[in-house]
């Protein structure tokens, strides 16, 4: 499907528009990157910012939440405040990286003892001494090596093997030593990072938290249950958006859905309790559709309002004056999910303090037809040869992103792509090392 087919070209304003609003010509942001205006005036299709400003001006519309203390099981998903750093060496002691026998010296040994990996008495062993030990052990003082079971004959209390000085021996300190800094600020409390942060001997760590992200459904012809049909549309968007906020790094609260009422919608925004309120279903300027309304009724800010990107052009970003962040979501399925990727999730990152990831570029095997003024974002297979497009990719559609790894970020231009950024669907991936 060609970029002019179902998501259709920039339409010409219908006489309902009044041209460029002053400061936002070009399809840049104003002085300062927003404007505050009533909803009663259309956004104009040059008006709408290029997808990549959007995405930085929503990553530079908050700041990162206020770092706090928690324990290894409350920092999970978390940033770090501050680098990681160990209290102490690691490990603390020498300690045995088999099960099998501390020596001293040349053997044959005579064995006069026994380590256990929770043994806390010091041990000292003489020249021609040999003590058993299991894995983990404090290898006793004066021992040369540790000979493996398995390499070790043992008559008696004669123990004879071959002790290669130093072997088998996890020297303190060779990990970290007291002071060492492991991690750098910054980074995800990913389990790897709780398993370091404990193995160091830290039970609390100075973290960015996870943002709080409410969502609200709206839709006066949405179910929940069962096909869709006349005047009944399937909700597709609420069972998105708790996954989405997850694997971005924030805590979902569960989803509200609200008829399409404004005065049902200025309520849910007044007493939402989070950093960042999603809504769908309410970002055009149908009859339907509240949601500039109320945010412009309760004094909000807005930042973004409308992205030359195909599908999502229609989202939003505003920002109340306490600071939390209200994104519109397009009704249409596959569009929500392009806006949530495109605003959603540069601004949740910049609260967990995290910068907005750079996208790799891939190769697109045969092409794909640029839009002249829009980004298309197109559902793609990452695969060895390049980004493989799916089809299916309409805003109301939602088959070709179900398939799908990445949207491949279409620059607008007059022809065709060949190569084009990568946008992963999962937000919590890492960039493609393609
Ligand atoms: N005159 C214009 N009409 C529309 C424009 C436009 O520029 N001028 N843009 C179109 C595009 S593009 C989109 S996207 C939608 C955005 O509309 P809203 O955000 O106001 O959403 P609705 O009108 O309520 O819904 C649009 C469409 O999506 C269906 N929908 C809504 N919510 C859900 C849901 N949770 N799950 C599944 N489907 C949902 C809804 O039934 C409609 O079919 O506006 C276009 N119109
Ligand atoms: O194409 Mo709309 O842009 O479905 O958001």
């Amino acid at each position: 499907m060609g970029p002019a087919d179902e998501e259709g070209p920039d339409r010409p304003c219908r006489g309902r528009c009044r041209g460029p609003r002053p400061g936002r010509g070009a399809g840049r942001p104003a002085a300062g990157g927003h404007v505050t205006q009533p909803h009663d005036v259309p956004r104009h299709a040059e008006a709408v910012l290029p997808w990549d400003v959007a995405r930085e001006l929503a990553h530079a519309a908050t700041t990162p939440l206020k770092p706090v203390s928690r324990t290894l099981a409350e920092a999970e998903g978390a940033v770090l405040a501050t680098p990681l750093v160990s209290p102490g060496a690691v490990p603390p002691v020498d300690r045995s990286a088999m099960d099998g026998y501390a020596v001293r010296g040349a053997g044959p040994w005579r064995l006069v003892g026994h380590v256990g990996a929770a043994s806390r008495a010091p041990v000292e062993l003489a020249d021609g001494e040999a003590c058993s030990v299991t894995t983990g052990a404090a290898v006793p003082i004066g021992a040369t090596s540790v000979v493996r079971d398995e390499d070790a004959t043992l008559v008696g209390e004669l123990l004879q093997g071959r002790g290669e000085p130093g072997r088998h021996i996890r020297r303190a300190g060779e990990e970290c030593r007291a002071g060492e800094q492991l991690l750098p600020a910054g980074v995800v409390v990913d389990p790897p990072v709780l398993g370091a942060a404990a193995s160091v001997g830290l039970n609390r760590l100075t973290v960015v938290p996870r943002p709080r992200v409410a969502a609200i459904v709206t839709g006066d012809e949405l179910v929940h249950r069962g096909p869709s049909g006349p005047g009944r549309v399937r909700d597709a968007i609420g069972p998105m958006l708790p996954g989405l906020v997850t694997r971005t790094g924030a805590l979902a609260a569960p989803v509200t859905h609200l008829a399409d009422d404004r005065a049902a919608l200025v309520d849910a925004l007044l007493s939402a309790d989070a950093e960042l309120i999603l809504i769908s279903g309410s970002s055009a300027s149908g009859p339907a559709d509240h949601l500039r309304p109320a945010l412009f009724a309760l004094g909000a800010e807005l930042i973004v309002d409308g992205v030359a990107c195909r599908p999502g052009h229609p989202q939003a970003l505003a920002r109340f004056a306490d600071g939390r962040l209200v994104v519109g979501l397009p009704g249409n399925p596959f569009a929500a999910l392009a806006a949530f990727l495109t605003v959603g999730v540069a601004a949740i990152r910049r609260m967990r303090g995290l910068p907005l990831p750079a996208l790799t570029v891939a190769p697109v095997p045969g092409g794909l037809p640029c839009h002249p003024r829009s980004t298309r974002l197109v559902p793609v297979r990452v695969t060895t040869q390049g980004a493989v497009p799916l089809g299916h990719g309409g805003s109301a559609m939602l088959r070709g992103v179900a398939a799908a790894d990445a949207l491949a970020v279409v620059d607008p231009g007059p022809a065709e792509a060949i190569a084009a950024r990568l946008l992963p669907l999962d937000p919590g991936a890492r960039p493609w090392g393609v």
